[in-house]
């Protein structure tokens, strides 16, 4: 429906004869172009692109971007775009869409006790890389790559998650991949009905009992033992496991404090961990085997620092490369054309300082893919430089404040021209724990291994779906056990 209101702000069309309805029915096909159309016409401001039902409003300069995300929750909301875009309370249930404590918990206590749980999370990298790869000799073997490190990622974050021994049992891990699976399905075939509809038809389209049924089964008995161990021993008993389930069990209030409300945080933090962490590290993957030029600094800067300092979370800390290659990979190969997806709540709308003024009701996102390869933001943007961030860090260090470089330049560092994790309020609370895993997976692969492409010095395309860009889920990288020459 037209709004004058909205006409100051531009739309974006694929091309003058196709309609608006076209483009909104084209989007999981074309909404990346659109995007990046929009980005070049309007690299300063505000435009639109249509989606079914509603309006998308894409921001594009970084400044904007930070409004963005310094807005308060009663004005931009993160979780009405939440339900715009991704409606969790029809996908998996009222109770998480409308108490948010588990991200409090991984924002908190997850985050805190890094340090004391990263023995365990490199003792399950590489027993999981071990079972997974199982080379012989000196042969070179080729795996799948995103299954293979979903495998992986899926078993290093249930040990914190879950612990030993349910960590390595496949049905349970097997049964998180699914569920994000279907959720994801799910989400898609609502993208088609109207708002209105979407409530009514949800329990036709909606897979979820089956994989709730499956992790209520693995998980009833160690939450049990759990909350009856809490209730004879009190909170603090001796051996308490040091893990997600005793961190949630702390936070929830006692209404959420049973089996079936527990089983559903831990598959939302699966949700949210395992295919992120996973694509993330796959593109990682295709980045190296294809720019093999970073594969020796990488490996020289893990063994130096390694025998150094031994393998722990402080020892990451040291390892520039790693950490500059894996936040370049993300620049680059971040997983959404526009994140940071909020809804307008306030009464009076939202004006950016610009003098933009968007409606309540309104959808709005960050320009995220843009932005990254943006040459006026990133020097020789379109290139991938898998050390530009340490050399940043090593070059200004010098002249400026030494903690503040090194802070801006690091993987876990947001900000409004780098978004892989969003930026501001919501910035992703796991982000430290996919850092240090990401960066202990790879500093164990470039010591541990020698790599190729399946087709030297061909990258392997991305799946692209409306916002989504996914890693290619078939592409091969070749494997070898560590020949130093
Ligand atoms: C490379 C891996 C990851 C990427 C790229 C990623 C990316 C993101 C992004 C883009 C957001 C939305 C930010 C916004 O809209 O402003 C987000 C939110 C979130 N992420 Fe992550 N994430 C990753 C790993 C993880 C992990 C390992 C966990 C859990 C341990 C996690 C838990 C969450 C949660 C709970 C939220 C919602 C935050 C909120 O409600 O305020 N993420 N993540």
């Amino acid at each position: 429906f037209h709004n004058p209101k909205l006409d100051a702000i531009p739309i974006v069309r694929s091309s003058k004869l196709a309609g608006n309805y076209w483009d909104a029915y084209n989007f999981p096909v074309n909404g990346l172009n659109l995007i990046k159309a929009g980005y070049a016409q309007y690299p300063e401001g505000i435009f639109r692109v249509a989606r079914l039902f509603r309006w998308m409003f894409i921001v594009s300069s970084p400044k904007l971007v930070k409004e963005i995300g310094d807005a308060p929750e009663t004005v931009l909301s993160f979780h009405g775009g939440v339900e715009l875009n991704f409606p969790i309370k029809l996908l998996i249930g009222p109770a998480v869409a409308e108490n948010h404590y588990h991200v409090h918990t991984i924002r908190t206590n997850l985050t805190r006790n890094l340090h004391a749980c990263f023995p365990d999370v490199k003792d399950e990298i590489t027993d999981a890389f071990g079972d997974v790869v199982q080379l012989q000799g000196s042969e070179w073997k080729s795996l799948p790559m995103l299954p293979t490190t979903m495998a992986i990622v899926a078993r290093v974050s249930n040990r914190l998650f879950v612990g030993l021994p349910l960590c390595r049992d496949r049905t349970y891990l097997q049964n998180n991949v699914q569920f994000a699976l279907d959720i994801m399905r799910s989400r898609r075939k609502m993208d088609w009905f109207p708002y209105f509809l979407r409530p009514l038809v949800a329990p036709l389209i909606c897979d979820k009992d089956k994989t709730i049924a499956v992790a209520l089964k693995a998980l009833s008995p160690l939450i049990e033992e759990r909350l009856s161990k809490e209730k004879e021993l009190g909170p603090d008993y001796a051996g308490k496991p040091n893990d997600l389930i005793s961190w949630l069990l702390e936070d929830a209030e006692e209404k959420e404090r049973n089996a079936p409300s527990l089983v559903l945080r831990i598959l939302l933090s699966n949700f949210a961990a395992i295919h992120t962490t996973s694509m993330a590290f796959t593109q990682a993957m295709f980045d190296l085997t294809t720019r093999l030029e970073h594969l020796l600094p990488m490996r020289e800067e893990a063994d130096r620092v390694i025998a150094q300092e031994g393998w722990t979370k402080t020892a990451l800390n040291s390892m520039f490369k790693i950490d500059s290659f894996l936040r370049e990979s993300q620049r680059m190969n971040n997983n959404l054309a526009a994140a940071m997806v909020r809804k307008v709540v306030a009464k009076d709308g939202f004006m950016f300082s610009d003098g933009t003024v968007l409606p309540e009701g309104s959808m709005v996102c960050a320009a995220a893919r843009p932005i990254h390869y943006d040459s006026s933001i990133h020097e020789n943007a379109t290139e991938f430089d898998g050390f530009r961030f340490a050399r940043e860090r090593a070059e200004h260090g010098a002249t400026q404040d030494l903690n503040q470089v090194i802070f801006k330049r690091q993987m876990i560092s947001t900000g409004p021209d780098h978004l892989a994790f969003g930026t501001g309020k919501h910035a992703c609370p796991g982000r430290f724990f996919a850092a240090t895993e990401l960066k202990a997976m790879l500093a164990h692969v470039v010591m541990n291994y020698d790599l190729k492409a399946e087709m030297e010095g061909v990258r392997p395309p991305d799946a692209v779906s409306g916002l989504a860009i996914s890693p290619n889920a078939t592409a091969m990288v070749q494997f070898r056990k560590r020949i130093d020459l």
